[in-house]
């Protein structure tokens, strides 16, 4: 994370001046999952589709390939998914929706989802990586101004956005968008 704030252009100073540099505000959270054989894994869902809210999530699994990543509509083809492939002794690192909000959309969170294998089961850690759940993350204040842009989202809490992705779902960051209609998002969840 440290790297990719980085890339943005912040500065060492920046970053210790911003939640991750401060660690007494950095929360983690785990998640174990276990997908069993099933003979006939078209019928069945894994995990169904969806984004990790923290800033990153670092996941070990077994061996077994099922993670599937959202790829949006592009030159190659149409929006699909794509299986992540499984390369031996490498971990898998999935941006979340704070890294998006805090980069201010630079990096975009990824919609992903677990199929199950036919003659495998499957088993998977996902350590995510975010904000004490009172903490409020906005889009970094060095990356917007007068020359680089307006801040895209209010800032939210960790705790808020759960709350807030459990009833709008998909449309959660939508709703967050300093412009975003969230009533009327509301109203047609
Ligand atoms: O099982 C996986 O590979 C993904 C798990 C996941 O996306 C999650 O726990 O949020
Ligand atoms: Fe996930």
């Amino acid at each position: 994370m440290h790297l990719m704030l980085l890339s943005l252009g912040l500065t060492e100073e920046e970053i210790d001046n911003t939640l991750i540099g401060d660690l007494s505000k950095i929360k983690n959270a785990m998640h174990l999952n276990s997908y069993p054989a099933c003979p006939d894994p078209d019928r069945v869902v894994g995990l169904a589709p969806h984004t990790d809210t923290g800033f990153l999530a670092v996941l070990y699994h077994n061996g077994v390939s099922g993670l599937q990543v959202l790829r949006r509509k592009d030159d190659i083809g149409p929006t699909r998914w794509v299986t992540v492939p499984v390369v031996p002794n490498t971990l898998v690192v999935n941006i979340g929706d704070l890294m998006h909000v805090l980069s201010n959309g630079t990096f975009h969170n990824v919609v992903h989802r677990s199929t199950v294998n036919k003659t495998n089961q499957r088993l998977s850690a996902a350590y995510f990586f975010g904000p004490q759940v009172d903490v409020k993350v906005g889009p970094l204040s060095e990356l917007t101004g007068p020359e680089q842009g307006l801040p895209l989202y209010r800032p939210v809490t960790w705790l808020e956005l759960q709350k807030l992705k459990s009833t709008l779902h998909d449309k959660a960051l939508q709703s967050m968008k300093i412009d975003g209609k969230i009533e009327e998002l509301r109203k047609g969840a």
